[in-house]
Order: C-alpha cells, then structure tokens, then sequence
C-alpha cells in the first residue's frame, strides 16, 4: 500500500505528547509549529502514491510499495531507487533531512540481513525483519533517535551521574520491556508515525543497559518531545520564509517516561555488539546515507540555481570574477553529485544478493560535507552582498498603495521586476541567513555524526591498499644509488 497525503495527516492525529512554547500540542496538523511540514510530508505521499511519478514497486512478497522501502538487488534497483528519492528531494529542494525516505532506508538495510539479528536472542530475532515488512506495507514514516543527550561526552552512559539520563531499560517484563531516559535529537519525530530507538555511538563494556534497539508509535504512553523553538511561526507569509514556513521538520529532545514496549517491537536486547552490528554490518548505513547523498545534491544544485539566477538579476553574471565564483558553486555540485553517482556505479553485492553503494564515495563525500555545505553557503553569501537585506519586511509593503511607488522605483534589478526581486532574495536569506537557514549549516554538518565521526567513517572505508600499493610500487623503483657520484 502506498498511501496518500490525507492519510497520512490522518495517521498522526494520535494525541502524542509534543510540549512547545510551554503548552501541550493539541493536533500536529494543526498547530502553527508543524502546519506546514505535515502539509509539506502529505505532498510527498501524495507525489507517491500518484503512479506517474514511479514510485511504487512490486515487494519480494508481491505487495504494491513506496520504493523508498526497496531492497535494491542491482545497479539498476540502486538507480531507480535514487530517482524515487530524488523526486521527494526535488520537491522540497533537499529542505527536509528526515523525510520518510531516510529511516526508510535504514530499515531496508536490517531486512536485507537477518542473519545479523539472528546473532542475538532468539526469541528476537525476525522481529526486525518483521516490522521492515509492516512499515513497507502500511507505507510508514520512521524517525530515529540515536543518539544518546549531550551531556557528559568523556564518560560512557552507565558513568554518567545518574543512571537514566541515556535512554536504557529500567525494568524487563514477561511481555516487554519499560524504557526510561532520553536520547536526541529527534529530527521529524514530532509529525512521524513510528520512532526507531537505539544507539550508533560506540557502546561501551557496563553500557548492555543502553544496548537496545526498539520501534515505538509516536502515540505510546509516557513518550514526551520537546522540540526546538519552531522557524515556522510567527512569520508573515511564504512568500517572505518560503522555506521556514513549509520545511521546518523540527528537531526535539526525546524523553522516556516508563514506555512500556512490547517483545515483538525490541530488535536488540543488552547486547552492545549487536548494536553496532546492525549498522555497520548491514547495509543500513550506506543505504540510509546513500538517501541523506540524494537529498544533499537535490539542495546544492537548488542553492546554486538560485546563486545564478540571483547573479543575473543584479547584473553581474557577466564579470569573469563572478562567473569563476559561479564555477567554483558549480564545482562542489557536482564533486557531491559525482561520488554519489560513483558509489552507485561502483556498488558491490553482498551474500544476501543486496546492491549497497561503494564507501569510498559514499563516506568520501560525507567527510567532506562539514566543510562543502558551509563553503556553499559562503560563497552564496559573498554573491547576494546587501540584497538580501534591501528588502521590505513583509509581502504587504508590495500591496499597500502607499509604499508600493517606493518599492517599483527603488527595488529594482537589471533583468527582473521588483515582485520578482523582492522573492529572489528574500528566498535567498531563507537559505543563508534565516534562524532555518542557520540551522541547515548545523543539520549539514552534524547529522549523521560530528565531522569528526563522517571522517572516521571515510578512514575505515576508503580501502587504503590500492593507494598503498601504488606508493609501494613507486618506492621500489629506485633504490640508494651503489656508488657516490
Ligand atoms: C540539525 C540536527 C539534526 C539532527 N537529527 C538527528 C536525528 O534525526 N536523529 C539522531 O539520532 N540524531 C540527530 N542529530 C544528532 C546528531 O547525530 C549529533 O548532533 C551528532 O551525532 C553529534 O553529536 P553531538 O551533537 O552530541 O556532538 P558531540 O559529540 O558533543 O561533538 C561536538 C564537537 O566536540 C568535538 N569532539 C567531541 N568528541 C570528539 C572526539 N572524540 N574527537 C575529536 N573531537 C571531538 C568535535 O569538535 C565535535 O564537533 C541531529 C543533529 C543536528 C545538528
């Protein structure tokens, strides 16, 4: 089943616990903090369900599904995969980090390898497998928290100062397990379906408390969220945050107050290898970043289109300076979309018979992103100068008749009107200057891990002995000369 947007909006009107600006949210489709990204999210399943745009796949087990569950088998189900995500990346410019296709992914990844949960207990062990199958077929948006809080990095969970501040399990019943704690940082928890729960930060011996990885519904019992103040509210229209109003997915503090989980929802149980082995030795890292790659070219070559046009609109396109200025935007584009399209090309098979796309390029390029995203960014900034401030503060002083001769005469630009220019710009300082536009360097730089940790991933994959060997063979070709000269 592939589902469509209004089902969607119906699916997350569950009385979940989500407190902003000291109050409870009554409906998250409702309320001004999330109108717009639960309206952005049921276009996506709307774009889905909609078969002309492709996709909807036919399942190992004949069911009809969004192919962002797809469990690629070839190059070419790596590609068509791709394109499906890149139709959701296209349609909010790369804006939404977590949108159903990312957790998706993951889960693709633990389906593929069920031998990995079968290293655990056994009464757990098809329950990954399991769930993957109801999400794909219920057509579910996932989000994850895998983080423990940020609190005291030098110590491990079990040595922080109170035993519960990471999420761990307080009590283990016949039919499931009681959860206290909290983790983040839950990016589009607050207006998902289901939220995955474990740890990717390395676990420590003492740690097998913290050592679980579960599902739980948005809607359970003594789950609580505290998102971030919204980008989205208080503004005084799309046409002047057209990117905060719509794609402000939230991020929020998960907390556990007792939240009982049933067996059948618990994957991983007190065991710290195994958390780490469904990361690492399953292909649900790289599939889930292989989407998180998709969705960051969709968002480059938006920034860039919009730098060019911006230069256009002001004239100075055509001064070599900027066009090398230009180049350099268009250069980090397509270094992104290259390694991308390369660890497609270059993916292997696994023994399950799974295409997973190659960590050279893969981590290659999220190594890079801390430092691309922010140059990007920097770039763009030095090309809009004081524009993006020369601006009115709102779409009204366009309308009211009294203010409207100023902004014709003054607001004006060598190739667009003033309406036009006024919209440029004020979706360029969306991009970059805007408390959303601030957070997306954050979101670009820390989401799958501090740069530090992307770069580790890039150590441990790039697969030194071919480099290595090629120094070797350089080495052995000369030698100390026999004789002084
Ligand atoms: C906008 C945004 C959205 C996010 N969404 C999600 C989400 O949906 N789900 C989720 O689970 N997580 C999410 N994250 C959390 C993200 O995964 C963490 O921010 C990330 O893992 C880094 O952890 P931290 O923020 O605690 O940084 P820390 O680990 O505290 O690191 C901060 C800095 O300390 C320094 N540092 C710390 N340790 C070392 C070390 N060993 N060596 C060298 N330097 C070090 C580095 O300079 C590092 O950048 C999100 C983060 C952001 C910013």
């Amino acid at each position: 089943m592939v589902r469509t947007g209004k089902e969607y909006l119906e699916s997350i009107r569950d009385n979940r616990s989500i407190y902003i600006g000291g109050k409870r949210v009554d409906d998250v489709t409702t309320h001004p903090a999330f109108k717009g990204i639960t309206q952005t999210i049921a276009n996506l399943y709307d774009i889905a369900s909609d078969e002309k745009n492709k996709m909807i796949y036919k399942t190992e087990d004949g069911t009809l599904a969004n192919k962002i569950y797809m469990i690629p088998k070839s190059r070419e189900d790596l590609r068509d995969r791709r394109e499906a995500i890149k139709t959701w990346s296209d349609s909010t410019y790369g804006f939404v980090g977590r949108s159903p296709d990312h957790v998706a992914s993951f889960f693709a990844g633990f389906a593929s390898s069920p031998e990995v949960f079968e290293r655990g207990l056994p009464e757990l062990k098809d329950n990954a497998v399991n769930f993957y199958k109801f999400a794909r077929d219920n057509d579910l948006y996932l989000s994850y928290v895998i983080i423990p809080p940020q609190i005291d990095r030098s110590k491990a969970s079990h040595e922080q100062e109170e035993k519960f501040l990471a999420t761990g399990v307080y009590e283990e019943r016949e039919d499931g397990i009681v959860i206290r704690g909290s983790q983040m940082l839950g990016t589009g928890a607050a207006v998902s379906n289901y939220l995955f729960v474990s740890c990717i930060t390395p676990l420590r011996p003492g740690d097998e408390t913290y050592a679980v990885s579960f599902v739980v519904p948005m809607g359970a019992t003594g789950l609580k969220l505290y998102p971030r103040p919204s980008y989205a509210v208080d503004k005084p229209s799309t046409f002047d945050y057209p990117l905060s109003t719509r794609f402000d997915e939230s991020d929020a503090l998960v907390v556990f107050e007792d939240v009982f989980i049933p067996w059948e929802h618990v994957f991983i149980y007190k065991d710290v290898d195994l958390v780490r082995a469904q990361f690492q030795d399953t292909p649900a890292h790289k599939l889930g970043n292989s989407q998180a790659q998709t969705r960051f070219t969709s968002k480059l070559k938006f920034v860039i289109g919009l730098a060019k046009k911006i230069a256009a609109a002001n004239g100075i396109d055509k001064i070599p300076a900027v066009q090398e200025k230009l180049a350099e935007l268009a250069s980090l584009a397509a270094t992104a979309e290259g390694m991308l399209l390369a660890s497609e090309y270059e993916c292997t098979i696994d023994k399950n018979g799974t295409a997973v796309p190659n960590p050279r390029f893969l981590y290659g390029i999220m190594a890079m992103q801390g430092e691309l995203y922010p140059k990007v960014i920097a770039i763009f900034r030095e090309l809009v100068g004081g524009g993006v401030l020369q601006v009115p503060s709102s779409f009204e002083d366009l309308l009211n008749p009294e203010t409207k001769p100023d902004m014709e005469r003054y607001i004006r630009s060598a190739t667009v009107n003033y309406e036009e220019k006024v919209q440029l710009f004020k979706l360029a300082w969306d991009v970059i200057g805007s408390e959303f536009g601030g957070r997306h360097q954050q979101y670009e730089m820390f989401y799958a891990g501090a740069p530090f940790v992307a770069k580790g991933y890039c150590y441990r994959n790039y697969g030194y002995q071919e480099a290595e060997a090629l120094a070797e063979k350089c080495l052995n070709s000369y030698s100390i000369p026999k004789e002084l000269v």
